[in-house]
């Protein structure tokens, strides 16, 4: 029998979406195209064709979407802002409608007691800052702060819940090193400039921030624990690289003034030697780390994959998600008890962990089963709470998603909601693990 679970009091239980996922109507009152507006038109970027033009339509359905969330009895929502909605051209003259709408927004959530917790950047570029150079450009860093003051000055009085990036690492690695997310580069020159970029404007954000700002700011980081395949010295050094790579790339210019030292050993002359100013602005104390958890890898060396030289390894005796993604809830509770080890008591917040399976609505009844789903949840709820009793100072968990939505160059073909969407009527339809999420929360755990 397992021993009950307890959560502290005030736990943060909530969800999380991102703008281009669930908004649609990309270019409404006056907003500016962005990168994945761009990249989904080109044929062959996204399965189906899928794009952000409707997706759930949450733009205009955003008071119902709300209201589900307040039947579900969520403390916060966890959502991130369009930057071309704010400024179409990514700088220069505000559209007032892009803020009214995220004005509309919060206000909604803060009628309904739900804490707004705003993203300032997920994945979403103003395309006009990409015909400029975008991430590539060190200007971006200045221009990504002027984005902030904007929204810092318009909702920093209701917003208490502010996080600069989402995933610097997917940006970096989709982005620019493999071309698999927009704006679809293949280059690690370019990934190793765009990723410190990345980090210089989260930098410029929190300095901005720290003048206005009233309440807390963090970054999002998705993290994936790396175990050896083997104990052999090549399978330990291939761990540690793949580490660096994923997940202390970000960390250690954030906590420790540096890159991890693999970083220059794997990408030689693509990694420059950046200026000791930048790690003073990247290194600007946090008031909290926002940790994305899905998975973990098993990985041995591979010499022939340059410039990290790792391969994975499927585990035969596990369950894979509709994304190919190992259930692993151990990971979690590793991810967390290591953050403290490496990082210290900056206080954590899950703010993305879920699972994608073919969960069909059950035409009959009129429900739709999750189990795989919810088993999911279930032990991920534990591992969350084994690290908490291991003295690891989380706050908070955002499930992904509220809403089934568009995975990116997945298009809609893996679902992530424990809502469901129809994308043909945009009908909402509560999964199981919906109904067992409103019971953790009204519980706070204590119905595990
Ligand atoms: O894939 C599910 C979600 C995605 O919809 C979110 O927008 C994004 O924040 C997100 N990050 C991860 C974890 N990181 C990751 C790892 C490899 C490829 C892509 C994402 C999963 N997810």
């Amino acid at each position: 029998m397992n021993k009950a679970i307890q959560f502290p009091p005030n736990f943060l239980w909530g969800s999380a979406t991102s703008a281009y996922q669930i908004e649609g109507s990309p270019l409404a009152d006056g907003a500016g195209p962005s990168i994945w507006q761009r990249f989904c038109a080109v044929p062959g970027n996204v399965r189906d064709g899928d794009s952000g033009d409707v997706a759930c339509d949450h733009y205009n359905r955003y008071k119902d979407d709300v209201a589900l969330m307040a039947r579900l009895g969520l403390k916060a929502y966890r959502f991130s802002v369009s930057w071309s909605r704010i400024l179409p051209q990514g700088r220069g003259r505000i559209n007032q409608a892009g803020l009214d709408f995220y004005n509309n927004l919060i206000d909604e959530l803060l009628a309904n007691g739900i804490e707004p917790m705003v993203t300032l950047y997920h994945w979403d570029l103003p395309a006009a800052l990409d015909d400029r150079g975008g991430w590539l450009n060190p200007d971006i860093a200045d221009w990504f702060a002027d984005y902030a003051r904007i929204l810092f000055t318009a909702f920093d009085g209701r917003v208490k819940y502010w996080a600069t990036l989402n995933e610097p690492w997917v940006v970096t690695d989709g982005g620019y090193m493999h071309g698999t997310l927009a704006p679809g580069h293949r280059s690690p020159h370019e990934a190793a400039l765009a990723s410190h970029n990345l980090m210089r404007a989260h930098g410029s954000a929190v300095k901005v921030y720290r003048e206005v700002g009233k309440h807390q700011i963090g970054i999002v980081v998705n993290i994936e624990p790396k175990y050896p395949a083997s104990q052999s010295q090549e399978d330990l050094d291939a761990t540690r690289r793949a580490d660096a790579y994923m997940n202390r790339q970000y960390l250690d210019p954030v906590f420790h003034g540096r890159y991890p030292e693999e970083m220059k050993q794997m990408f030689g002359d693509a990694w420059p030697e950046w200026p000791a100013a930048d790690f003073s602005l990247i290194g600007q104390k946090l008031d909290f780390v926002g940790i994305n958890y899905y998975t973990r890898a098993v990985v041995r060396n591979e010499p022939t994959h340059w410039p990290l030289k790792v391969m994975p390894v499927r585990q035969t005796q596990a369950t894979y998600t509709e994304t190919g993604w190992e259930v692993y809830p151990q990971g979690l509770t590793d991810t967390l008890v290591n953050f403290k080890r490496l990082y210290g008591d900056t206080p954590l917040y899950v703010m993305e962990n879920g699972s994608a399976f073919y969960d069909p609505p059950n035409a009959d009844e009129g429900r739709i089963h999750d189990p795989l789903r919810i088993d999911c949840m279930r032990k991920n709820m534990r591992a969350l709470s084994d690290a908490l009793e291991q003295g690891v100072d989380v706050r908070g968990y955002m499930v992904w998603s509220l809403l089934d939505n568009l995975e990116w160059s997945l298009g809609f073909s893996k679902r992530f909601g424990i809502i469901h969407v129809n994308f043909e009527t945009q009908q909402r339809t509560l999964k199981d693990s919906a109904y067992l999420y409103a019971d953790i929360v009204a519980s706070n755990g204590a119905c595990l």
